[in-house]
């Protein structure tokens, strides 16, 4: 175990939207960051996407799931081996299901070849002990959000708002001692984000996404759609709550009668509307929503932010944070508090019952004892 001091930690995120693998280096203890370091991505090719695709919602051993494997290590042993001076890796894999409460999570890849393939120590499985204490097991980036919120000097509660293929809004107080302290986070997934956009794009035009929100900032919003999308059990659930990125997957029935532009405008609404309902159960205000993740990059969703929760939305970039690299970033600090000893998640952020330290260490010196 790391005694306390400093380390440059190497963390990865490849994450919901199949996209490719982020990669960042951080220097941190575990508990502050004191440095950011070099960071890295690398895309999935066409073909490897349809191999992960094709594994979705599968489970260890099952059919399809070696195949993602060897392209999520294989991903990750390029991007990472182009980095200097890690002395740790954060691992977080590709999570192909998740189901707390009933299977449980799953993401895709093996800590131990990898470090085999690095040479270095790998932390990884981040999820598994926090869903097999009870936990949601997702998200873990808050504690991390935390340490963001010191290293700017917040002197108040802030809002990180990730909009990937699915949202997470974490509200921090940054005047609590440690992530760990009451009060000190909430956290949970608001629900979709971009997934039924970009399925939608990929439905009707075989497009990935909608760049710049151009289809939907021409269409009008089907407002009886979006409230009954606001009707879904999960909306009435108290956080922490978590979602797997299919859970949402009837949605785009529910545009399917509009027209392209109007289909659009509404699952963006829907996204909006999401994080407006999370907002409310924020337990104080708070000035500006933070925003990482790529959804920032569509302002027809930004503006939707703001009307709907009354709150402003700004790029995380607009207080010097890498929106791109917020969650490798993440999985650098948290690999560190994994080796320290520390937790990763508690009671507010995955509604685990006491704080709780996931991820397993897979050490390159002991592998090959064993091997
Ligand atoms: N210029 C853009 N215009 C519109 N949307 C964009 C743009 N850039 C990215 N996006 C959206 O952001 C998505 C990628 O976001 P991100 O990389 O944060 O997802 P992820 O990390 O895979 O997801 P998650 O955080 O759920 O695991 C794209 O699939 C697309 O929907
Ligand atoms: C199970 C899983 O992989 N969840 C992801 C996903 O992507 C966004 C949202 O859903 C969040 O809960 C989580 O990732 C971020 C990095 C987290 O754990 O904080």
């Amino acid at each position: 175990m790391l005694k306390g001091g400093a380390v440059w930690a190497l963390g990865t995120m490849s994450g919901t939207s199949l996209d490719g693998v982020d990669a960042a280096m951080v220097l941190t203890d575990g508990e502050r960051i004191l440095e950011f370091g070099a960071t890295a991505y690398r895309p999935y090719s066409g073909p490897e996407r349809e191999v992960l695709r094709t594994a979705l919602g599968r489970w260890p051993g099952e059919e399809a799931v070696a195949a993602a494997e060897q392209v999520v290590e294989a991903a990750h042993a390029e991007l990472l081996a182009r980095f200097r001076g890690a002395e740790l890796v954060g691992f977080h894999g590709q999570t192909l299901a998740h189901e707390p409460g009933g299977r449980g999570t799953h993401q895709a890849g093996s800590g131990e070849r990898l470090a085999r393939a690095l040479g270095l120590p790998v932390v990884w499985d981040f999820r598994s002990a926090d869903v097999q204490a009870g936990g949601q097991g997702a998200p873990l980036a808050p504690f991390y959000h935390f340490a963001c919120a010191r290293r700017l000097g917040a002197e108040q509660p802030v809002a990180f708002l990730n909009l990937g293929g699915v949202g997470n809004l974490t509200w921090v107080d940054p005047r609590q001692a440690s992530p760990e302290a009451p009060g000190a986070c909430l956290a949970f997934d608001t629900g979709p984000a971009n997934a039924p956009i970009n399925d939608l794009m990929q439905a009707r035009f075989g497009r990935s996404h909608d760049e710049g929100g151009r289809l939907a900032a021409r269409g009008q919003v089907a407002e009886p759609v979006v409230e009954r999308f606001l009707g879904h059990a999960f909306f009435a659930r108290m956080p922490p709550k978590s979602l797997d990125r299919d859970a949402f997957a009837d949605l785009l029935g529910a545009v399917e009668g509009l027209a392209d532009a109007d289909a659009a405008a509404t699952l963006t609404a829907a996204a909006a509307a999401a994080v407006a309902r999370g907002a409310g159960h924020f337990p104080t205000p708070v000035r500006q929503l933070l925003v990482t993740g790529g959804g920032r990059r569509n302002p027809v969703l930004m503006a939707m932010l703001e009307s709907r929760t009354g709150i402003e939305a700004v790029p995380v970039e607009q207080v010097g944070l890498d929106g791109d690299m917020l969650e490798a970033q993440a999985f650098a600090y948290l690999a560190v508090r994994v080796a320290r000893g520390l937790p990763t998640s508690g009671p507010a952020t995955t509604g685990v019952s006491a704080c709780i330290g996931g991820g397993r260490i897979s050490r390159p010196e002991e592998l090959a004892l064993e091997g």
